[in-house]
C-alpha cells in the first residue's frame, strides 16, 4: 500500500479532496461521466465539504456510498442523510445519487433493485473508503454472517449483511466491486487505526477485511 502522512487532519482533508476531484476530472474529460464512491461515518465530513465546493462537471457525477446503515433517513445513524448534508450540496448538488436505502423492513427486499441501479454505473471511477479499528471497510465486518460470500470473486455487486459490531444490518458493495475500482484511497486518522492498517497486512482477509484492497490503495493519514 501507498501510505501517506499528512502534518495535521486539516491539510489531509484538503489534499484528499483536491486529488479526488483531479481524479474525477480526469475521468469526465476522458469518458464524460464518472462514478465516486464515498464512506459513511464519523470521518470524511470535512471532505465532503471541500469536495462540494470545488467545480467540476457534477452533473455527470454519480455518487454511491460504499454501505449503507438499514435506518430511515431521519435516523442520526443514516449514511444517506450524511451525504445529503455534507457531499450533494453547493456545487455538487448537481450530482446524481445512487441509493443504497429505501424504505422496508429488510435490505434483502431492495437488493435486487439496489444492485440493478447501481450496475450501470460501475466501475467505479474513484473510491473512497474508511477503516473501523476493526479492521473493517464498507460493511465488510470480521466475522459478519456472510463475509466469506461478500469477499469472493463471483459474489453480486451489493449484499446485505449482519454483525455483532455493525448493530443495526448493513448493505455493502462487495470486494469484488470494491477491488475493481480505478482509483482507490483510504482515509484514516489516530494512532489506532494506523497500528491496525498496519497489522492488517500481515493477517487473513477474513480477520482484517480492508486487506482485500490494500495492495493498489492509497492511504492518507494524519493523527
Ligand atoms: O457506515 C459505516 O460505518 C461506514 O461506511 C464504515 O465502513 C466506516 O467507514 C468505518 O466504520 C469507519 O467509521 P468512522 O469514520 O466513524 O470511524
Amino acid at each position: 500500500m501507498d501510505f501517506k502522512t499528512y502534518p495535521d487532519r486539516e491539510l489531509l482533508m484538503v489534499s484528499l479532496a483536491d486529488k479526488i476531484a483531479s481524479q474525477l476530472r480526469a475521468i469526465l474529460d476522458r469518458e464524460g461521466r464518472a462514478t465516486l464512491s464515498v464512506p459513511g461515518g464519523t470521518t470524511p465530513g470535512p471532505v465532503f465539504d471541500i469536495l462540494s465546493d470545488i467545480d467540476l462537471d457534477w452533473e455527470h457525477v454519480a455518487v454511491v456510498l460504499n454501505d449503507e446503515r438499514w435506518v430511515p433517513l431521519s435516523s442520526p445513524r443514516s449514511n444517506t442523510a450524511l451525504l445529503s448534508e455534507r457531499l450533494l450540496k453547493n456545487k455538487a448538488i448537481k450530482a446524481r445519487l445512487l441509493p443504497l436505502y429505501v424504505n422496508a423492513p429488510v435490505p434483502e427486499e431492495r437488493l435486487d433493485a439496489l444492485s440493478e441501479n447501481l450496475r450501470p454505473n460501475l466501475p467505479i471511477s474513484v473510491l473512497l473508503l474508511g477503516m473501523g479499528a476493526d479492521m473493517h471497510t464498507a460493511s465488510l465486518f470480521p466475522g459478519a454472517d456472510r463475509l466469506q460470500e461478500a469477499l469472493s470473486d463471483d459474489a453480486p455487486e451489493l449484499m446485505a449483511l449482519r454483525a455483532e459490531a455493525a448493530g443495526e444490518p448493513r448493505i455493502t458493495m462487495t470486494a469484488r466491486v470494491l477491488k475493481n475500482a480505478m482509483h482507490t484511497h483510504v482515509l484514516i486518522t489516530g494512532e489506532e487505526k494506523k497500528r491496525a492498517i498496519e497489522a492488517a497486512q500481515n493477517l487473513p482477509v477474513e480477520q482484517a477485511p480492508i486487506k482485500c484492497i490494500l495492495h493498489n490503495a492509497t492511504v492518507h493519514w494524519a493523527a
